[in-house]
């Protein structure tokens, strides 16, 4: 059964101009070194392979872990519905672009991993960006390894598995702790990817057939931005405050909890709140609002039937019904749902990455103004006064 089996499920490929690229970078042998999925715009290719969705079982496994659910039930549950996808990007494909390219650096959410937004992160490539889609080591994740230094014969991965919050523990603390580390990840492969561009040679630990020479200037390092989803929205604002190397961000239905509230005030760039319908609450929206200025851009929309699920690729993988069951789909259509979202933060993006592109055209959805947008929030922020 191929990625687009009978109801032909599978993840949407990009609507821009450029063939998508996809490749895997790791910095070193330790957890501490930087790990992403790198989408970018590359030659046209026939029959170069898609890179499977999920790499490997060891991901199903911390899914179920997340998802407290038997690891040997699970992962037959998760390999029959989600083991033959592919990502709509062509596998160490030889980078190719006339121009030099703006940087998204993507942040997932807490129990995702560097693979689950490729609809995104594939969107943003064939409009030209070089998108790097870090993959956390702070244990949020529902899975990640990292190779220990041992003599070639003996090398195995070292897993880290997500770690749940332990009965009675509060979620402040570690949350805070977490995104600190996650911002700090961000920054180090924004580092990585200025090295990269500079020409020198870099060591990837994953024996991958991608040329990473050829990426010599081939970034618009002036042009960078920050995006994430839920915990990785936190992660945005966290990063935005660190490194203002990242111009603006894109916080897509964020979890605020994770930041401290004296960081508000330090925060200078854009932001961009795209929210769904059904996650959100009033805290977590007034601690939103709390970055409100009237000198900086600040925007916040709202996708009319959209979950929090309706951001990661699940939401393109189940049938209607499993869907809206597990709470994959909400009742606008997937695709939908996403073209909205790209199409809004890729105006966001030009507009304040100062780009030479055709996104103005969706400047409205920046307000609102769609029949499927809702501007700023529907949540009813009086209650959050009480
Ligand atoms: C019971 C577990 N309990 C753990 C704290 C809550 C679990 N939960 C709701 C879920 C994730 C759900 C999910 C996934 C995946 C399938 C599958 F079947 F398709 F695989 C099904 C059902 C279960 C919807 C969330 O945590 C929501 N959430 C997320 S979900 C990010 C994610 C995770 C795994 C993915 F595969 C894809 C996307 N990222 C955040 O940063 C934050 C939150 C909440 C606050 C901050």
């Amino acid at each position: 059964m191929g990625s687009s089996c009978s109801n032909n499920l599978g993840i949407p490929p990009g609507n821009g101009p450029n063939a998508v690229g996809c490749t895997d970078f790791m910095m070193d042998h330790t957890a501490e070194g930087t790990f992403f999925r790198l989408y970018y715009p590359c030659q046209e290719m026939e029959s170069a392979e898609k890179p499977d969705w999920v790499p490997c079982k060891e991901y199903f496994n911390g899914l179920a872990d997340f998802m407290k659910m038997n690891r040997a039930l699970s992962e037959r549950i998760f390999n029959y519905l989600f083991g033959s996808f592919k990502i709509p990007a062509y596998l160490d494909a030889p980078f190719k672009s006339n121009e030099k390219c703006p940087v998204i650096i993507f942040s997932h959410g807490l129990g995702a991993f560097r693979t689950l937004y490729s609809a995104i992160c594939a969107e943003m490539a064939s409009q030209g960006f070089i998108v790097a889609s870090v993959e956390h080591r702070d244990q949020s994740a529902s899975a990640t390894y990292y190779f220990c230094d041992k003599p070639e014969s003996e090398r195995s991965n070292e897993w880290m598995y997500y770690r749940a919050l332990r009965h009675g523990e509060s979620e402040f603390p570690l949350r805070n702790k977490q995104v600190k580390q996650r911002a700090d990840e961000c920054i180090l492969a924004l580092d990585k990817l200025t090295e990269i561009n500079s020409g020198i040679s870099v060591q990837n630990v994953l024996e991958t057939q991608f040329d990473w020479s050829t990426l010599k200037n081939s970034m618009d390092l002036c042009r960078i931005a920050v995006m994430g989803h839920s915990f990785g929205g936190a992660t945005v604002i966290e990063a935005l405050c660190k490194e203002v190397k990242f111009k603006c961000g894109v916080a897509l239905d964020s979890w605020m909890t994770p930041l401290d509230d004296e960081i508000f005030p330090r925060v200078k760039q854009p932001i961009f709140f795209i929210n769904s319908e059904k996650f959100q609450w009033a805290g977590n929206i007034s601690r939103m609002k709390k970055l409100d200025s009237a000198v900086i851009q600040r925007k916040m929309i709202t996708i009319r039937g959209t979950v929090h699920q309706s951001f990661p690729d699940f939401t393109f993988l189940t049938g209607n019904w499993i869907g809206k069951l597990m709470k994959l789909k909400g009742e606008i259509d997937p695709e939908l749902a996403i073209d909205l979202c790209n199409n809004a933060t890729l105006a966001f993006l030009q507009r304040h990455l100062g780009l030479e592109k055709n996104f103005n055209q969706w400047d409205p959805l920046i307000d609102g103004e769609d029949e499927n947008l809702i501007p700023g929030t529907n949540v009813n922020l009086l209650q959050s006064a009480i």
